[in-house]
């Protein structure tokens, strides 16, 4: 679907990133995991096509994105950013439906269908509610489920998604990574996401690329790659990493700070 082939990226002539490759399959979760500062939305950046590769290759679909016109492009790839400055009072209803921008001719305003997948992304986030509400009248946390809506109506094929949970309370972190991994699945779309909690990635992903302090890129499966060793030596923390038998059946792997590391990190 996504294909990312020994990929460089970087700011003027100087790779900050090299050598990255993986291949995104439709109904994956790939979660990005690095320190901050290491490049992860350069290499975003990189694949949305707002800067240039330096090196390698980006291909969707078995095909260069250098042959994808922009507007195709566009339609199979939906990326939701980081933080949004809402610059007119737009109601959320309004915001969700500039996902189908890509799928109308320039000046078109949304059809029934646009609006029909507009109001199916709020449902199926749960924030049917405020659709009438003004864009920037809702909470940091609120917008950024708008904007995921926003991303979801586009019926995209791959989904880049650059901290998603970063503004979201406990409960809306859990619901929406649960969200975006079902969506994933349902609708056979490959999504890629960066995250600075590794449980997201234990609990969630299918498969993780880290990013180490020496930018080495690895991909693998999260349970092989996120171990108490690279915690330790990415983010200089001592943590450790359990399977933890629930109470209905699932077994679920956690990383836990070691208390000791924390409390001595605190004084
Ligand atoms: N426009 C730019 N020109 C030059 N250097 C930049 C530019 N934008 C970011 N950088 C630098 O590139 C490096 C990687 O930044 P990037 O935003 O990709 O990191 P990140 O891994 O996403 O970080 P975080 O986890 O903090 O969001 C940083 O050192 C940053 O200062």
């Amino acid at each position: 679907m996504l294909e990312l082939r020994n990929l460089s990226c970087g700011y003027g002539r100087r790779p900050l990133l090299e050598a990255v490759s993986v291949a995104l399959q439709g109904g994956e979760l790939l979660c990005l995991l690095g320190p901050n500062g290491v490049g992860k939305t350069t290499l975003f950046k990189t694949i949305l096509g707002l800067l240039p590769a330096l090196g390698g290759e980006i291909r969707l679909d078995g095909r260069s994105a250098a042959r994808w016109s922009r507007r195709d492009f566009a339609r199979r790839v939906g990326y939701v950013p980081q933080t949004h400055a809402p610059p007119f009072p737009f109601t959320v209803r309004d915001v969700v439906a500039m996902g189908r921008a890509a799928h109308r001719s320039v000046f078109a305003a949304p059809g029934t269908h646009d609006r029909e997948l507009a109001a199916a992304a709020l449902d199926t986030l749960g924030i049917s509610a405020l659709a009438e509400a003004r864009y920037t009248e809702i909470s940091g946390g609120e917008r950024q489920l708008v904007l995921i809506a926003r991303a979801l109506a586009q019926a995209p094929r791959v989904l880049v998604m650059d901290e998603p949970t970063s503004n979201l309370d406990y409960g809306n972190q859990l619901k929406v990574m649960a969200h975006v991994r079902r969506i994933a699945a349902r609708e056979d779309i490959g999504v890629i996401l960066t995250t600075h909690h590794p449980n997201h990635a234990l609990l969630y992903a299918s498969r993780v690329l880290l990013i180490d302090r020496e930018r080495r890129c690895h991909v693998g499966a999260p349970q092989a790659l996120i171990t108490e060793d690279y915690l330790r030596s990415t983010y200089g923390v001592e943590t450790e990493i359990h399977d933890i038998h629930q109470r209905d059946g699932h077994l679920a792997r956690l990383c836990v700070p070691r208390l000791g590391g924390v409390l001595s990190c605190a004084t």
